[in-house]
């Protein structure tokens, strides 16, 4: 069976990541490309990297060129999906790479983005616990099977959630006490051109954004950290600009409950990830390094426990464009649609 797909925000770089990924996928056919200010483009003019779709043309993100697609992907700006996602049947997987459809409470949607929240979808993390009572063992990918809207995770959470679920789910880590800092590429801001992303300001330097709670990413882990604990976690996330194009390093720390120790603190990340053919908890004194998964679906994890201090230190690395957007979406896809849930996403790591 060939499903085809529909691509929105192609010109972007999540839109360009999902056409990268689709192109290798055995089961997929890209149908529209569209976009925005680029209808009319040939591909290749925006996406030079992508040669064998480089003479398909950029069409606009109207309903009419959506339609007849089995998947339309949205990699649009945040407010713009959920009216082209109304327009399209229910029939239709819509995967929207956007933030819109994430939250599940309103009110914190409202506090960050400022506008009306448009409802929300199964979550596109599928390695994350299912976090509800009764569902211990179980993960979010149960809630993607058979799914016809789909949220893809923003790509820092992608990062936190991974690195913190698993501690928070075996009930071993304090929820009032939970520190995140992560290191991003300049990718994750998108292509139109913003002062502190020049060349000159970001090479050979990294600086810190978003400080003090205010990051709109806060809400989103703290959502999906306190699902998995069963009780609210309180979090302080603070991002960071790296001078690279891709990669996400998440350095995540939290008190560990009394009598806990490192030896149950390991088998808890190794029993959540033993299973998962993306998420990989590196060998004792291994640590992540973004170069390890660069254009993979892949997160690489490891942990100490700081006995000095009484916490656990987790170290993620993923892509964010890829597990942290256009990777995710893809393997969510495959959940949903009830394929290979690897399928077109056999990439390995780009290294050195
Ligand atoms: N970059 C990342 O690492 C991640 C991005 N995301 C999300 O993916 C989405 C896209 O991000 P990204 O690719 O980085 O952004 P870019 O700025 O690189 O691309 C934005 C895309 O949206 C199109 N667009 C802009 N306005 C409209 C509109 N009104 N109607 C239709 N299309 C429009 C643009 O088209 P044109 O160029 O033709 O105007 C372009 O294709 C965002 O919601 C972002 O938050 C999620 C996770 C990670
Ligand atoms: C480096 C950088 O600027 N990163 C982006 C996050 C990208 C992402 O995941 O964004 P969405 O939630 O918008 O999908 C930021 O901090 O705004």
């Amino acid at each position: 069976m060939t499903i085809t797909a529909a691509v929105s925000g192609a010109s972007g770089y999540a839109g360009g990541e999902v056409l990268r990924l689709l192109a290798n996928h055995p089961d997929v056919e890209i149908g529209a490309i569209t976009a925005h200010s680029s209808a009319g483009s040939r591909l290749g003019e925006l996406q030079p990297h992508l040669l064998p779709l480089a003479d398909r043309v950029i069409v606009e993100t109207t309903t009419d060129n959506l339609a007849g697609h089995d998947v339309v992907f949205l990699a649009l700006p945040h407010g713009a999906s959920a009216e082209v996602a109304a327009a399209l049947p229910d029939s239709t997987l819509v995967i929207d790479a956007g933030a819109d459809h994430r939250l599940e409470d309103p009110e914190a949607w409202f506090r960050f983005y400022r506008s009306e929240h448009a409802g929300t979808w199964p979550y596109g993390l599928p390695e994350l616990p299912l976090g509800e009572s009764g569902g211990a063992g179980r993960k979010q990918r149960e809630k993607l099977l058979g799914a016809r809207r789909i949220a893809v995770p923003g790509c820092y959470p992608t990062s936190a959630l991974l690195a913190l679920t698993p501690g928070f789910a075996a009930g071993l880590l304090e929820p009032d006490d939970v520190v995140i800092v992560s290191a991003s590429g300049t990718s994750g801001a998108g292509k139109s051109v913003k002062a502190h992303l020049l060349g000159s300001e970001v090479m050979g330097s990294m600086s810190p954004y978003g400080v003090g709670g205010g990051h709109r990413h806060t809400p989103e882990i703290e959502q999906g950290l306190s699902n998995a604990a069963g009780e609210p976690v309180t979090v302080s996330f603070t991002p960071t600009l790296a001078p690279m194009s891709r990669g996400i390093l998440t350095t995540a720390t939290a008190r560990v409950k009394a009598d806990v120790g490192v030896a149950s603190l390991r088998a808890a990340w190794e029993s959540a990830y033993g299973d998962e053919q993306f998420v990989h908890v590196l060998p004792s004194g291994q640590w992540p390094a973004t170069q390890m998964v660069i254009g993979s679906n892949n997160a690489v994890i490891q942990l100490a426990f700081d006995e000095h201090a009484g916490r656990v230190i987790v170290s993620s690395a993923i892509d964010n464009l890829t597990k942290g957007t256009a990777g995710g979406a893809i393997q969510s896809m495959n959940i949903a649609l009830g394929l290979n849930e690897g399928a077109g996403l056999n990439q390995l790591g780009v290294a050195p």
